[in-house]
């Protein structure tokens, strides 16, 4: 409030306006590198983006062969290179305020000059606030697709997936088939081990699954006890026997719980995808299939193609 006011009674100021007439000026017909960079930059939120227009910018000014950036985001490794190597290289380790968002690496055929050098860092001191921006966008998106017990995917990441994989069945006439894993009488765990209990043994059953399938797998919390896991290029024999090892990575799982460890079983329903199949549909229908194989005693894997 009280700035509100000073804003609205203060007078206008001819100095500062024509300043800022100029500095607008200046600015829309961006005659240095530095400012045509950072507002280029200021323009998107993506990383890869944003490295496209650092690599564009700098080599203006300072030739190169290649440039590549790393950095580890969110558990996860992002890379990018653009060009192809040279002998000579220079890299630099970007951080601001004691942190750190990656290696950025120049490869040239010939040696850079002090002069470059300098010159780069003057660029990189540019681009490192933009760069951090990028960064925590993608920490931030990864956040709200992650689990924050487990670590693994969410259902807002599963949902998002399921689509995705469902188009390209489509597109590519190929098999993808979807195992809803449930662990078996869990409210017990809880209810006599207690919640951190229950909560370990939730994050070591995702941990175990993420052991029992492949690379190009996934898996996901679907809700409290439940996971999720999505098998592209995969058909449901196949998956039938993914379901078995997840079953039998789950009874493997020992928790200290005093004389005798605490062990844990899962329930699977299996479901293929089917052609122009909606996401919702499929799922219904895992779910159909898990609810058989708890009916049919727990501890077992069910495929919807089996239902009568
Ligand atoms: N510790 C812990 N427990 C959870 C979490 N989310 C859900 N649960 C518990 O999981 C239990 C699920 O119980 P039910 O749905 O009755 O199922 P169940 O006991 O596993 O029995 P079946 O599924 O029929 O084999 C409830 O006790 C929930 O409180 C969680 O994040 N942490």
């Amino acid at each position: 409030m009280k700035n509100l006011t000073s804003i609205q009674s203060s007078k206008s100021k001819p100095a500062k306006l024509a300043a800022l007439r100029q500095a607008y000026q200046a600015w829309s017909q961006e005659p240095d590198p530095l400012a045509r960079l950072t507002k280029r930059l200021s323009t998107t939120l993506s990383l890869e983006n944003q490295l496209e227009i650092i690599a564009e910018e700098i080599s203006a000014s300072i030739p190169f062969d290649s440039m590549q950036y790393r950095h580890r985001i969110a558990r996860q490794d992002f890379v990018f290179s653009t060009g192809v190597g040279g002998p000579h290289r220079c890299e630099y380790r970007l951080s601001l305020e004691g942190n750190h968002y990656g290696i950025l690496t120049f490869h040239r055929r010939h040696k850079f000059s002090d002069d470059e050098l300098s010159g780069f860092e003057m660029m990189l001191s540019a681009i490192i606030c933009p760069l951090r921006n990028a960064c925590q966008f993608i920490a931030i998106e990864q956040a709200a697709l992650t689990d924050s017990l487990t670590g693994i995917g969410n259902k807002r990441a599963l949902q998002e997936e399921l689509t995705r994989a469902s188009s390209l069945s489509d597109r590519l006439d190929a098999p993808c088939t979807l195992i809803l894993c449930d662990l078996d009488h869990f409210k017990r765990i809880n209810d006599n081990h207690g919640h951190v209990v229950g909560d370990h043994i939730l994050s070591k059953a995702a941990e175990k699954i993420e052991r029992a399938i492949r690379n190009s797998d996934s898996v996901y919390r679907f809700g409290g006890e439940e996971f999720a896991v999505l098998l592209p290029h995969t058909d449901i024999q196949e998956a039938k026997t993914v379901a078995e090892r997840i079953r039998g990575a789950l009874e493997s799982i020992r928790v200290d719980g005093g004389e005798t460890p605490i062990t844990v079983t899962g329930s699977c329903g299996i479901a293929a995808h089917l052609a122009n199949e909606q996401t919702e549909q499929w799922l219904v229908r895992a779910d159909e299939a898990l609810y058989q194989a708890k009916a049919c005693g727990r501890n077992c894997s069910r495929v919807f193609a089996s239902i009568p």
